[in-house]
């Protein structure tokens, strides 16, 4: 049976349980249970801390996991796990903040002390740069180390910037790591073919998924003479569906086109001589 980590808790937990549930999957009612097994779609599910999935998959003890990149990063799993695919959510940059004013770049913190919870994470990072630092570990709050004296700077996740404003803070330097949900894989010799063939179906729906979620179908009706430029501004996933129209000089096309691109598309068909242009949402997809 394939067996899958997902979160247990905090920012990714909801939104990994979503995907999997919109993929067709079982997913637990209740918060307290720690395994769940989908007899139908042959899938084992573990729920566990967000930081340790990338350790037990990165030992093949659990054949797909569902962490944050930077999660995966900070576990330091060089061999035996790597990133199948980003999901879009949980999404976050991994940065740099001190008390306003008193950083501009990474340079500046040349013999100062960091404090975080990701220390793999920054360590690795400004052993990268070439920037020698110290590096505090924290198991959170960090905000609040530089006002105590423990450190000089921060390392931390920024969402929407509203924890570090409301410390006095602010970011600086390059941003160390843009973040989100990913789906993580064993690299390892997988125990049967049948986990084999159930995780590349479940990486399959979670496309899937993906793809529903950040397309929708476009149809319009458009004269023969006007296809190759329209076509041009929608050609699809693969290529676009033409079919023809009572009257033989127009003919109808369907076309996949990216979500947020959705009313600036029906702008330029318009202008090109596309009319009844119709948008849909797709439910489910198999790409
Ligand atoms: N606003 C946010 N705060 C924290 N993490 C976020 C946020 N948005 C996205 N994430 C992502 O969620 C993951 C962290 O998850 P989680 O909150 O469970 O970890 P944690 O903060 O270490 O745990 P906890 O707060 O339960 O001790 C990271 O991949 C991070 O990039
Ligand atoms: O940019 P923002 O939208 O403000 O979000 C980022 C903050 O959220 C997280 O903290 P969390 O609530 O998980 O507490 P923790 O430090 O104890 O993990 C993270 O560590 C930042 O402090
Ligand atoms: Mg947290």
């Amino acid at each position: 049976m394939l067996r899958v980590a997902v979160p247990n808790k905090g920012a990714l937990s909801e939104a990994a349980m979503e995907i999997l549930k919109e993929a067709g999957y079982l997913q637990r009612r209740d918060r307290k249970e720690l395994v769940l097994v989908d007899e139908e779609n042959g899938v084992e599910f573990f729920y566990l801390r967000p930081k340790d999935v990338a350790i037990y998959v990165g030992q093949g003890i659990i054949d797909l996991g569902i962490t944050g990149r930077d999660l995966f990063d900070d576990a330091q799993v060089t061999t035996g796990a790597e990133e199948v695919m980003g999901l879009g959510f949980g999404r976050a940059t991994f940065r740099l903040a001190a008390p306003q004013g008193r950083f501009t770049s990474e340079q500046d913190l040349a013999g100062k002390r960091i404090a975080t919870t990701y220390d793999g994470l920054l360590e690795g990072w400004f052993a990268q740069q070439q920037i020698p630092v110290e590096v505090v570990h924290l198991d959170g709050a960090v905000e609040s180390a530089v006002r105590l004296g423990v450190a000089d700077a921060i390392a931390d996740v920024v969402e929407t910037g509203n924890t570090l404003k409301a410390a006095g803070m602010e970011t600086f330097g390059t941003p160390i790591l843009e973040s989100e949900a990913i789906l993580i894989s064993a690299t390892g010799e997988r125990s049967s073919v049948g986990d084999q063939n159930g995780a590349d179906r479940l990486i399959r729906r979670l496309q899937g998924v993906l793809t529903a979620r950040h397309y929708v179908m476009m149809e319009y009706d458009v004269r023969r003479t006007d296809l190759d430029a329209v076509t041009a501004v929608t050609p699809g996933l693969e290529s676009p569906t033409i079919s023809s129209l009572a009257d033989e000089n127009w003919v109808a096309v369907r076309s996949m086109v990216p979500a947020k691109k959705t009313n600036q598309l029906m702008d330029e068909l318009y202008e090109l001589g596309a009319r009844a242009i119709l948008v849909t949402s797709i439910k489910a997809s198999r790409v």
